[in-house]
């Protein structure tokens, strides 16, 4: 009887002292956090399920002026519908690189919206209206966003930094818990892996992680949620280790590679035309 009521009184104490160290845990990881958006700043994320690309809206709303990343050619009308219905003017169509999995829906919105402009990196070899290099930034009323160069999914992978909001939209360098594959188009595991370090890894712990993609249900993450957590490229993983995974990831071709790649090096444009789906 005695000795049943110590045992209880044990698995409290076991109990309560995990609880403890489990808050503590909790509360030394809140830095990783990410902060509110400011008053002035629209934002909207987006999913194309098929594809599972996510595409980003972001508006400075005093003056209306937005940019959009990432989108797709299926869901341009979707798209362009409600940068209407929130009355914004859309100003750039931005990619982070030549996709290979889908048509972008660049030249499509070209299409439809007047005065728009496509961006995209001159590293990518692929035809916009204007090429940015690492170091331009781009602005949109009091927005801006900051280029950096992070090379190895594909040579002209480029991260755009809002540095005011705390965003970086990684494109394919850097996935939730994961990165682009580096076995196809200019694919180099090592680039990547010098390119996350120095680049998105450098900034601080509350950025918000944007990728292009996710496969597994998430929105974003946090550069001090990734630093920790991310399986590939989190910081205990070494540069061999991680070419050695990368190496080992096995997965099948992109469906639609050989349509895709051709046509955003035209920015889902032929003669003028969007290319079809
Ligand atoms: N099954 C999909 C293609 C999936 C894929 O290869 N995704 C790319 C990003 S699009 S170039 C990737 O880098 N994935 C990394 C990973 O770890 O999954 C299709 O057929 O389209
Ligand atoms: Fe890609």
């Amino acid at each position: 009887m005695i000795g049943g009521t110590l045992k209880k009184v044990q698995w409290t104490i076991t109990f309560a002292l995990a609880h403890c160290v489990s808050s503590a845990r909790n509360y030394s990881s809140v830095h990783i956090l990410e902060n509110a958006f400011s008053n002035g700043f629209l934002f909207r994320q987006l999913f194309d399920s098929i594809s599972y690309t996510h595409t980003y809206i972001l508006a400075d709303k005093l003056s209306k002026e937005c940019v959009i990343i990432d989108p797709v050619l299926e869901q341009a009308d979707r798209d362009v519908t409600l940068i209407n219905q929130l009355g914004l003017t859309l100003k750039y169509v931005i990619n982070t690189h030549v996709h290979a999995d889908h048509i972008t829906g660049t030249g499509k919105i070209k299409t439809m919206v007047n005065n728009v402009q496509s961006i995209i990196s001159k590293e990518s070899g692929a035809q916009a209206d204007i090429h940015v290099t690492h170091g331009d930034t781009i602005d949109f009323g009091d927005q801006q966003l900051e280029v950096r160069a992070t090379p190895g999914h594909t040579d002209g992978c480029v991260t755009y930094v809002n540095q005011g909001e705390g965003m970086a939209f990684t494109g394919d360098t850097l996935l939730i818990r994961g990165c682009g594959r580096t076995d196809f188009q200019q694919g180099d595991s090592h680039k990547l892996f010098q390119s996350v370090r120095k680049e998105i890894f450098s900034l601080p712990d509350h950025f918000r992680v944007y990728p292009a993609h996710d496969y597994h249900g998430f929105s974003h993450s946090t550069v001090g949620e990734e630093k920790l957590y991310n399986p590939r490229l989190g910081e205990q993983i070494s540069e061999e280790k991680f070419v050695e995974i990368m190496n080992n990831l096995k997965l099948s071709l992109p469906k639609k590679i050989d349509v895709a790649v051709p046509a955003n090096m035209k920015c889902g444009l032929q003669d003028g035309v969007p290319i079809e789906p």
